[in-house]
């Protein structure tokens, strides 16, 4: 197992958001987290990270074995944890090539290698795009593929995708999704998968171009179902969020 979340609760602000959270994913696996508007997706997200305002009032996460609750956020990423935000900060003074640098070779003066030059070519990044500072004035299909990038440099074994397909236009849903299924290597045998992912979407438009295993309904809070993300989608779109936990296909846990 990959990522065990166990009886996880989570406070912000001294509001209780999150309750009873289990959650397991395995090496390999794509996960999907639907759910309306303030359910606590990213809270879910913020917490796995390890973020200081996400209070965790109860429960473990497990990362590759380790119970890894209260460690940092820094010392959680180095364990291997990666993450594409929805809206990530500005970062003036910080090109997207040094940070890639730092990334990539924890050195700001080494060259980029040529695979990641690759990279940046094929995300559509050119020299002069390079040069800008992070996030600084972006579009939004420019915020996503500069984190794609980053985590591409990374190549952390568990990734969290904030809405990858909102903001973006179809070209660049069909860019950032080639290099999701890229990062999760959807092009080798499930089981010889060895990284696993966790996608926040609200409508699943980027299932249409990356497969997931299992999806999970956050409602209130608390994952009120889980199962085939086909199936979970088509009830919500016919359901709703509130109507879909009673479909007959869905599972009570994950793990
Ligand atoms: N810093 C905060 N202070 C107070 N309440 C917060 C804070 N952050 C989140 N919340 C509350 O926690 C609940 C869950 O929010 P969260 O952002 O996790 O939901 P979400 O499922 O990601 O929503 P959305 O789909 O709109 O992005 C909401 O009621 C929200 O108001």
């Amino acid at each position: 197992m990959l990522l065990k979340i166990e009886d996880l609760a989570v406070q912000v602000e001294g509001k209780q958001v999150l309750k009873d959270i289990d959650l397991c994913i395995k090496e390999g696996e794509t996960h999907v987290l639907l759910g309306p508007n303030g359910g606590g997706k990213s809270t879910l997200f913020m917490s796995i990270l390890g973020f200081p305002n996400y209070k965790i009032t109860n429960g473990n996460i497990i990362f590759k074995g380790e119970d890894i609750t209260n460690l940092t956020t820094t010392e959680r990423v180095q364990k291997g944890i990666g993450v594409s935000f929805q809206t990530p900060p500005a970062i003036r003074g910080v090109s997207v090539e040094n940070l890639l640098r730092l990334i990539e070779n924890k050195d700001i003066e080494k060259e980029l290698s040529p695979k990641m030059q690759n990279l940046c070519t094929k995300l559509k990044f050119n020299q002069d795009f390079l040069k800008r500072d992070v996030n600084l004035g972006f579009s939004g299909g420019e915020v996503k593929r500069s984190e794609i990038l980053q985590l591409l440099a990374q190549k952390p074994e568990f990734v969290m995708f904030d809405e990858p397909d909102s903001g973006v236009d179809i070209e660049n849903v069909e860019l950032i999704a080639e290099e999701i299924n890229e990062l999760l290597e959807k092009n080798t045998k499930p089981k010889q998968r060895t990284r696993s992912g966790l996608l926040i979407t609200h409508l699943g438009y980027i299932l249409n171009y990356v497969n997931a295993d299992i999806a999970h309904v956050l409602l209130d809070g608390e994952i009120a179902c889980s199962g085939n993300p086909e199936e979970i989608i088509q009830d919500v779109k016919t359901e709703g969020f509130r109507g879909c936990v009673e479909c007959a296909e869905c599972i009570s846990k994950s793990c």
